[in-house]
């Protein structure tokens, strides 16, 4: 599904993003790991052509996503709070990206019924903008945006910082629900060893832009990479 080719990003001289060759199957789900700093947001903005490469690129379905907007059909993300729009309700933010997706009112009300345990009591009719909401609440909110497109394609970065330990794993149960039956590809980047080894069925772990470690996961995973970054 995804192929980043020769992918090279430089900012002040310094590399922050070298990958030579690195394929994601579709079905399959990712979790990015490394330090701070390792370029994993970078990485994850020339995905969405959010920022340019310095040299090479990056394929969807085979074609370059930074000379056509076909990926933007299936793709959906949140990378941060960046994504949302502050001054609205999240209904009539949700409001808002249905429409983009040529859903109406009722669809979109019916829509979020599936998200009621997720969103826990926090989302939906509390009379505040998004603004208001704790990180936790605007995450939850710019996921579930994210989802209404029914994406074959999902970028999370962090998507477990800032959340309760109750929407972590109501968080990983939807991630692993649509992938049986979406077959939905996602790429998570993840601070959270526990988390990304559960979720994820193969690590690719980054330092200093490079790609030092690229595994499946088994049972031994969480403590390689425990051992890895106590080193
Ligand atoms: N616009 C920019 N201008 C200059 N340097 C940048 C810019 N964006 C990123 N960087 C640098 O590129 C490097 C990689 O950053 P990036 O945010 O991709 O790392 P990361 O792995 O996502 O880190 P973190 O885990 O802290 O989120 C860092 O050294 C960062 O300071």
């Amino acid at each position: 599904m995804l192929t980043f080719k020769n992918l090279k990003k430089t900012y002040g001289g310094r590399t922050v993003v070298d990958i030579n060759n690195l394929n994601i199957r579709s079905g399959e789900t990712i979790g990015l790991v490394g330090n701070n700093g390792a370029g994993k947001t970078t990485l994850f903005r020339m995905l969405l052509d959010l920022i340019r490469p310095d040299s090479g690129e990056v394929l969807s379905k085979d074609q370059n996503v930074a000379q056509n907007d076909h990926w933007k059909d299936y793709t959906a993300s949140y990378l941060d709070e960046g994504f949302l729009i502050d001054y609205l309700t999240p209904e009539e933010y949700f409001t808002f990206i249905g429409s983009l997706h040529n859903l109406s009112v009722a669809h979109v009300v019916d829509y979020l019924r599936q998200y009621e345990e997720f969103f826990n009591g926090e989302i939906l009719n509390r009379g505040k903008y998004i603004r208001d909401f704790s990180k936790g609440n605007q995450n939850k909110v710019g996921i579930a945006a994210a989802l209404m497109q029914k994406p074959e394609l999902l970028v999370l970065d962090e998507p477990f910082a800032n959340l309760d330990p109750t929407t972590q794993i109501r968080l990983k149960s939807l991630i692993k629900s649509l992938k049986q039956t979406h077959r939905l590809t996602t790429l998570i980047s993840s601070h959270d060893l526990n988390h990304v080894t559960d979720v994820c069925d193969r690590i690719i772990l980054l330092e200093k832009g490079l790609i030092i470690k690229d595994f499946h996961t088994d049972e031994n995973s969480l403590k390689e990479l425990e051992a890895y970054f106590s080193e």
